[in-house]
């Protein structure tokens, strides 16, 4: 990855996860786990984001996020990235569109945890997004009860794939989504951010020592 930019085959299907990771935290771990093993992926990256278009509140130093995150998320077939900063982007729309300009012959599928599934429809260009890549969307405490998937959810209702063809989601064209009962884990980086351990605990969502 010298330029950077990591390296990826034609075929290979990639996850992308993006995020504030502001920390990272196990949660994030266990979906990244849960995606590659469901959804059948070759790789997952994080793009650690220059900061979410719909928070106010600016992130830790982006070096920070990223030399934290590779810490904790330590898999041979994941990498954690600040693609979104070298490409000059913020926007999934405009990060998908590059990455798709620079890495022909590859497959992207979109990874979000419920609770973005819930807004996506105030995402910038969501139709598009949701017309260009599958999306596989992950199960979080407090999302996903019936009726409250959103508005997308809604739109998209019969593009709506079973878990059962899950494992395919790279090669099904989209639009295409997935719902994934994952196991949950009531996680959050606010939460670490409140407690106030960030920076001095090694590891996010464990007890500062
Ligand atoms: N515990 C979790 N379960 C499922 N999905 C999660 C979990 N934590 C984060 N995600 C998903 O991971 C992606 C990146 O999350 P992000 O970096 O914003 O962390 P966060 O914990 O949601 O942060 P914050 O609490 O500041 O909003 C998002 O798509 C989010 O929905
Ligand atoms: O493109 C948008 O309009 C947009 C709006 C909100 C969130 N996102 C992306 O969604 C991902 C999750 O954001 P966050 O802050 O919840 O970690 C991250 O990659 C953001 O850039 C993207």
């Amino acid at each position: 990855m010298r330029s950077g930019f990591p390296v990826a085959r034609r075929g290979m299907v990639i996850g992308l996860l993006g995020g504030s990771f502001d920390p990272a935290h196990e949660g994030h771990v266990h979906i990244t786990r849960e995606a590659l093993r469901r959804f059948g992926l070759d790789r997952v990256w994080w793009l650690v984001s220059p900061g979410n278009p719909l928070k106010a509140r600016q992130p830790a130093p982006m070096a920070e996020r990223i030399a934290q995150a590779r810490r904790l998320m330590d898999h041979p077939r994941v990498v954690v990235t600040d693609l979104e900063a070298r490409m000059g982007t913020r926007f999934t729309a405009a990060t998908l569109k590059g990455l798709k300009a620079r890495y022909p012959g590859v497959r992207f599928v979109w990874l979000m945890g419920g609770d973005n599934l819930v807004q996506f429809h105030r995402w910038d260009r969501w139709e598009w997004i949701m017309q260009t890549v599958p999306i596989g969307v992950l199960a979080r405490p407090g999302s996903g009860v019936k009726g409250r998937l959103g508005r997308a959810a809604r739109v998209y209702a019969r593009e709506r794939v079973s878990e059962a063809q899950a494992e395919r989601l790279g090669h099904i064209p989209a639009p295409a989504w997935v719902f994934a009962d994952v196991p949950l884990k009531a996680l959050s980086s606010s939460a670490i951010r409140a407690r106030g351990d960030w920076g001095r605990s090694g590891t996010p969502g464990m007890p500062p020592e």
